[in-house]
């Protein structure tokens, strides 16, 4: 089921795209997230990663607004986040360019600008030349550069319109890559990184894969197995090539530490 946030417990983020403190959620008997505290600066790109069931997409539900926390606090500096999920999840009937206006549609933006914002998100992500086919279509990849168009569409838009124009806005990504091939997988991640430095939005991205954290993020957090809390972050932006490697070992070997001793409890 999904609920809208509280009022109370959402509040504009003072200097932070997004402030969590003490964030508890349980689903009747069960704890999903046990007091979760993460500060996300404007611009920022954070990867959220943890055994399977830790309460990652429970995270971003809250944060997106599609479910409110059972206890603590969420402050967000722009209107409701964009989400990109693992499926694409277009309107079938309609086509690419269409889909990608459509936030900008139901906003309340006149057309000419609808159709011009919808045309430099299409060339952002590449996709200049198939903005008039339908889903069907396309391919899982060029599907979720779609998706990634729309949801830079409505976090763009919302970002622009809450506080005036330096608002950051927000976007949150549940595994978007997780169902693509390997070189798909690498392809879009290369895009993304690149569309996130054009645009300046803050991300929060959920991935169980270490090595798609750390190439991504700037800071990766790891959260411990049910309930999910923060347990270790690490700051990953700019690594040289060569610690990569090491880095992404130290983390899957903290990972690894973390399931077992949740296995083990
Ligand atoms: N609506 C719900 N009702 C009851 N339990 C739920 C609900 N949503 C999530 N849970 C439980 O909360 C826990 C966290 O789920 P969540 O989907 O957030 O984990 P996750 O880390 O995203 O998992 P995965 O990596 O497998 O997608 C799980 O034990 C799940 O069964």
């Amino acid at each position: 089921m999904t609920a809208t946030l509280d009022e109370s417990t959402v509040r504009p983020a003072t200097g932070s795209a997004v402030r969590l403190a003490g964030v508890h959620k349980t689903f009747g008997a069960v704890t999903a997230l046990r007091g979760v505290d993460l500060d996300v600066a404007p611009g920022e790109f954070v990867c959220l990663l943890g055994a399977s069931g830790c309460g990652k997409t429970t995270l971003l539900n809250i944060i997106a607004g599609l479910d409110e926390p059972s206890a603590g606090e969420l402050e967000l500096s722009s209107g409701r986040p964009a989400v990109m999920f693992q499926e694409a999840a277009l309107m079938p009937w309609l086509t690419a360019a269409a889909n990608v206006e459509l936030p900008l549609r139901l906003a309340g933006v006149s057309r000419k600008e609808r159709k011009h914002r919808t045309v430099e998100l299409l060339d952002l992500v590449r996709l200049s030349g198939v903005g008039g086919k339908r889903p069907h279509e396309l391919s899982g990849g060029m599907r979720q550069r779609v998706a990634l168009a729309r949801a830079l569409a409505s976090a763009l838009h919302t970002g622009n319109d809450t506080a005036g124009s330096s608002a950051p806005s927000l976007l949150l990504m549940d595994e978007p890559f997780s169902a693509l091939d390997a070189i798909t997988r690498d392809v879009l991640q290369a895009e993304l990184l690149r569309v996130w430095r054009s645009t300046g939005a803050a991300v929060v991205f959920v991935t169980h894969d270490v090595r798609e954290a750390v190439r991504l993020g700037q800071r990766v957090v790891l959260l411990s197995s049910r309930p999910g809390r923060v347990v270790e972050e690490w700051q990953v932006g700019d690594l040289p090539a060569a610690e990569e490697a090491e880095t992404v070992a130290v983390i899957n070997e903290r990972l690894r530490e973390v399931i077992s001793s949740h296995a083990a409890a």
